[in-house]
């Protein structure tokens, strides 16, 4: 912890499904995240990484315990609270999910679209923000013509492109080699510099966790701190 909580969870857990079929993907876990972290959460697949993030963003809603996010400002109504937490968190996942028909451009700026920017304005965003990560000479390409490296870039300028307070990137590198992976994080953790970002990644790879300095571990939906850092 090294500033201002961004989000805190409170004994917060997440459990898919009911009964015999119940599955606990994340039991009650304290953990908090402040303005300047950078946090690697290590573990094997099916561990609770993904969830774990996902509660952080307001993406799943924990089913005991609780997420809290310290800037909310009461009196701000829920759609809008909604919006204004999808715009301060950026979650870049696994797959880059971009819009087929959507240039690399549009890709980058349709957050910022749907979130009431105009058109104009939010492609000089997204292009400043593709200009961040290196790759806005791909802004008039289609997703359907560039690599998966420079796809996963476009994802992380999409989320950069609303200056977030918070960087959740789940996975980034899981479906890239080693080097291209190697290259994403660089890029994440410049841009998240460059804004004044916290970053947390989660990962299975032990040479993506060895580039941030905290690390927490997951194990069978259980999250485990490490007050030193914890070694990878
Ligand atoms: N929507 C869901 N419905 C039912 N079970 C789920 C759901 N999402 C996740 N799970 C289960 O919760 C557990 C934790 O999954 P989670 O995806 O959070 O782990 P992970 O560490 O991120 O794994 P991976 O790296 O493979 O994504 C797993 O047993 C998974 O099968």
């Amino acid at each position: 912890m090294t500033g201002r909580a961004l989000v805190i969870c409170r004994e917060a857990g997440r459990t898919y499904g009911r009964g015999p079929v119940a599955v606990v993907a994340v039991h009650g876990t304290n953990c908090q995240v402040d303005t300047r972290d950078r946090i690697a959460v290590m573990g094997p697949s099916g561990s609770g990484k993904s969830t774990l993030l996902h509660l952080m963003a307001g993406l799943e809603q924990p089913t005991s315990g609780e997420v809290v996010w310290p800037w909310y400002a009461d009196g701000v109504g829920p759609k809008a609270w909604v919006r204004a937490r999808a715009m301060a968190i950026g979650v870049v996942f696994q797959s880059p999910s971009l819009i087929a028909t959507l240039d690399v451009a549009e890709n980058t700026g349709l957050p910022l679209v749907l979130a009431g920017e105009s058109a104009d304005r939010a492609r000089v965003r997204a292009l400043a923000a593709l200009d961040r990560v290196g790759v806005a000479d791909l802004a008039g390409r289609l997703p359907d013509d560039i690599s998966g490296g420079q796809a996963q870039r476009v994802a992380v300028a999409r989320v950069l492109a609303s200056r977030p307070r918070l960087v959740l990137a789940d996975e980034p590198t899981g479906r890239l080699d080693r080097s291209t992976g190697r290259h994403v994080v660089d890029v994440l953790l410049a841009a998240v510099d460059e804004i004044g970002a916290a970053l947390v990644v989660s990962t299975h790879d032990q040479a993506v966790g060895e580039r941030l300095p905290t690390h927490w571990t997951m194990r069978d939906g259980r999250l485990h701190l490490h007050p030193d850092g914890g070694t990878p």
